[in-house]
């Protein structure tokens, strides 16, 4: 096994970054985690193992939103001409020209920056690019795998770590036979002419050179578990790093930053009515019972529906043809309005949500704590496709530390939605979470239901994650709603 110290050893130093971050302006501060994903560049000979030794890492690593971009995905389309040498096995696709490495870059580029990407599924036994269409958003980790990976400076620039596979040739040429026989459709005389003509003198004049851009070389392949280990463990501790900064990120936002309640014209908490009152002392008690939490969470969440749906100022005025030829002097929406629920959370919000608009269209996103670094991760994102522009009500019914939500919002505005068609309705809302939520997202619109102060909540809690003295009661009614179950 052969090292660079570029690679291995360099941890960020989380405390200088920090300091950095401190002096730039408040609402610049949060940068969401998957704007900076952390590319792995796997290269190597055909055969040598790229592929599996990617699919190792990614189930070793077991991070939300580590994804496997094969160059093969990027040769070039060919002509008919071209095609029919290919499939004679009479086409060279063992040269850097026959890939589009241009495209390649700008991909890499758009994930590096958080860009939703989309990437067309290549065909081998096609030899062309198919319709199908791979979408990624949100990556943590993308693993670049391919003979090509570490060829061009532009790809070698965008990367955290690069990987080469040393394989032996003959040993190569061995699993490739067996794999492109059984899985891309070629005949065992076929692959022997590519191979002898194509693969392996590319392969040494061009491929193994590349060797000089490695980081790490992993000699033997899939077999080198030492190696293999070494790399997994490296990358574990960078990302370790990373969501720790992030974590300091997110703290930092809701500390020494000025925020008054009663002026703030965005922030719209439920009227304190002996009714309301009411409405909370029973949903707020560990003695409710599960029948009755649901009845009064239903009526509470009417309740916010209906302050979000009157914080909406987009009408336009409308005669209304009245019997006895009256005209009622009315009001129509001008945008549509689109839910968009945090599961599992924001799904009681629904049934009132569907009353107010029946045929509201619904967007879903899912995002999970870590339950060791506190790190909110997007393990799901489905959005209704808007051209243009509308007013999206985010659904979720607590929030004690804020993260999840903050990450909730940027996947809006990732989507082109602007800060102030954003309006958040939330029933539990702890004051350090709604300080964070206004220095990132001044702009957004928030409807609360109640507003909890420290007393209430143990603000010391790991970001989303939940301590004894939090509200677990509200969330084991929120699985009563799913699963049945007190
Ligand atoms: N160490 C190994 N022992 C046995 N078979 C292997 C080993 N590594 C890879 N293979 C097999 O060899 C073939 C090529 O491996 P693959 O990972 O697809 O290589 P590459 O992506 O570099 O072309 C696959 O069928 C794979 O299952
Ligand atoms: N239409 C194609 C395109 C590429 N190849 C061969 O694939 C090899 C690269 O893929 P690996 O997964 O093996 O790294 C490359 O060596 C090309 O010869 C092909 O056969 N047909």
């Amino acid at each position: 096994m052969k090292m660079s110290s570029r690679g291995l050893d360099s941890t960020t130093d989380s405390t200088s970054q920090f300091a950095t971050i401190e002096k730039t302006e408040p609402s610049k501060r949060y940068t969401p985690p998957w704007t900076k994903p952390y590319i792995i560049g796997i290269g190597g000979f055909s055969g040598s193992g790229k592929t599996s030794i990617s699919q190792k890492i990614i189930l070793e690593l077991n991070q939300p939103w580590t994804v496997l971009l094969l160059c093969d995905n990027f040769y070039k389309a060919l002509t008919e001409e071209e095609r029919k040498l290919a499939l004679a096995s009479q086409y060279d696709f063992d040269c850097p020209a026959a890939m589009d490495l241009e495209l390649l870059v700008e991909k890499l580029d758009s994930l590096k920056r958080g860009k939703k990407t989309e990437i067309q599924i290549y065909s081998f036994s096609e030899h062309n690019r198919t319709e199908k269409l791979f979408t990624i958003y949100g990556a943590n980790v993308i693993i670049l795998e391919g003979i090509m990976a570490l060829y061009d400076q532009r790809l070698l620039d965008m990367m955290d770590i690069k990987v080469f596979v040393d394989t032996d040739l003959d040993v190569c040429l061995a699993r490739r036979l067996t794999r492109d026989i059984l899985y891309r459709g070629r005949d065992l005389v076929g692959a022997l002419q590519q191979w002898e003509r194509f693969v392996k003198p590319n392969a040494v004049k061009h491929i193994y050179p590349t060797i000089r851009n490695a980081d790490l070389v992993i000699p033997r392949g899939l077999d080198n578990t030492t190696a293999i280990d070494l790399l997994i463990q490296h990358v574990k501790k960078q990302l370790a790093v990373k969501s720790k900064l992030h974590i300091q990120r997110l703290e930092a936002l809701g500390h020494n930053f000025q925020f008054n309640v009663q002026s703030c014209k965005n922030l719209h908490i439920l009227p304190s009515t002996p009714h309301t009152r009411g409405i909370h002392s029973i949903i707020l008690s560990k003695k409710t019972e599960r029948t009755d939490f649901i009845f009064y969470f239903d009526r509470m969440s009417n309740l916010l529906i209906e302050m979000a749906l009157d914080t909406l100022t987009n009408y336009t005025s409308v005669d209304i043809r009245c019997i006895k030829d009256y005209t009622y002097k009315g009001l129509k929406q001008t945008l549509e309005v689109i839910a968009v629920s945090v599961i599992r959370s924001g799904d009681c919000f629904m049934n009132s949500m569907k009353k107010s608009i029946p045929d509201i269209p619904i967007g879903k996103l899912l995002i999970q704590s870590d339950a060791s670094t506190g790190e909110p991760h997007l393990h799901t994102e489905s959005l209704p496709k808007r051209e243009h522009l509308a007013k999206y009500i985010l659904l979720d019914a607590q929030m004690i530390g804020g993260a999840g939500a903050i990450m909730a919002i940027q996947v809006l505005i990732d989507h082109k939605v602007k800060q102030e068609d954003i309006i958040l309705v939330c029933y539990l809302l702890s004051e350090i979470a709604m300080r964070r939520l206004f220095r990132v997202f001044p702009e957004i619109t928030v409807v609360v239901g109640k507003l909890s102060n420290s007393e209430e909540v143990d603000t010391t809690y790991n970001m989303e994650g939940f301590k004894d003295s939090d509200w677990p009661f509200l969330n084991r009614f929120i699985d009563s709603l799913y699963f049945g179950t007190d």
